[in-house]
């Protein structure tokens, strides 16, 4: 028997009950892509559209383990961290990263939810930006996150630039300073740096209120694009044509912010 070969991603992240973010969102994108999805759990969110009920965070040991299980067995041609909740987890991930020299790292730096509930305790910010920005390939703050990252206001395109530039500097290799949090035509604007290129990306506005999802949606695409093979900014590119497109066909499910439609309908690569 012919072994298929298929590009593996692993999606380092938190549950969301509601199926639009998080490790749910991360593995419908992967399998969206045609590649495998593996998975460390991070913790266990009680959420839905309108809020976060509850987090339970996994103990650091099952992070590890997790990911000590599926690399060593499996393999990986990229990762994308989002909902790591804590400093431990954080830390711990960190070192994971780098025992196994995972290539092709995404980091979403996930802080806040759509619904405005907090993701990441206040002194995990310094650990993320200290032990994990500078191990990504492409780090995908947007806009409450750059702010927070870099301790600037962010209004216009031309702060987005410079936070970009800013967080750069922070040893990622690329940044995507996404716009979605953004005002008006700004929230389908995100802004890349890689040192060299600083390149603006748009594509259509859609005008939604069922937005949940977006950033995970987006980080997940490119973990895949970049598990294919594909050039960083060429991930990037294809990965916010694919979340415009889920987008557009964005669930109106339950009272608050649904997700984006992650298969619907079943579209053609
Ligand atoms: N209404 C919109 N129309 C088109 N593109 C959008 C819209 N809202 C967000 N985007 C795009 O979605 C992607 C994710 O950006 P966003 O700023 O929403 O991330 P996020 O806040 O991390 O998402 P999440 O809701 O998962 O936390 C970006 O490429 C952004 O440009
Ligand atoms: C488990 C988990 N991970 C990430 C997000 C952020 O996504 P959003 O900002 O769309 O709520 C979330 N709400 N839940």
């Amino acid at each position: 028997m012919t072994r298929t070969i298929v590009p593996v991603a692993l999606t380092i992240a938190g549950s969301d009950s509601g199926g639009g973010a998080g490790i749910q969102a991360d593995l419908k994108t992967f399998a969206f892509h045609r590649v495998h999805g593996i998975s460390a759990l991070t913790c266990v969110t009680a959420q839905n559209t309108l809020l976060v009920a509850r987090v339970d965070a996994l103990p650091v040991e099952a992070v590890i383990a997790q990911i000590a299980a599926v690399v060593t067995d499996i393999g990986v041609q990229a990762a994308k961290t989002g909902m790591l909740l804590n400093k431990q987890i954080i830390e711990a991930v960190a070192q994971q990263i780098e025992v196994f020299k995972l290539q092709h790292l995404v980091v979403d730096p996930v802080m806040v939810s759509r619904t405005g509930a907090q993701l990441l305790d206040d002194d995990a910010v310094a650990a993320l930006r200290n032990l994990l920005i500078p191990k990504a390939t492409i780090v995908t703050p947007n806009r409450y996150e750059a702010q927070l990252l870099t301790n600037l206001q962010i209004n216009t395109l031309d702060e987005m630039r410079i936070a970009a530039q800013q967080i750069y500097q922070m040893g990622a290799k690329a940044v995507l300073v996404k716009g979605g949090g953004m005002e008006g035509n700004l929230r389908s604007i995100d802004i890349w740096f890689d040192g060299q290129r600083l390149e603006t990306l748009k594509t259509s506005l859609v005008e939604t209120k069922n937005t949940h999802g977006t950033g995970c949606t987006l980080s997940a695409a490119i973990a895949a694009n970049l598990a294919i093979g594909k050039d960083s900014l060429s991930a990037v590119r294809q990965a916010k044509d694919y979340v415009t497109t889920a987008l557009k066909h964005s669930l109106d499910i339950g009272s608050g912010v649904g997700p984006v439609g992650h298969f619907f309908p079943i579209l053609e690569i």
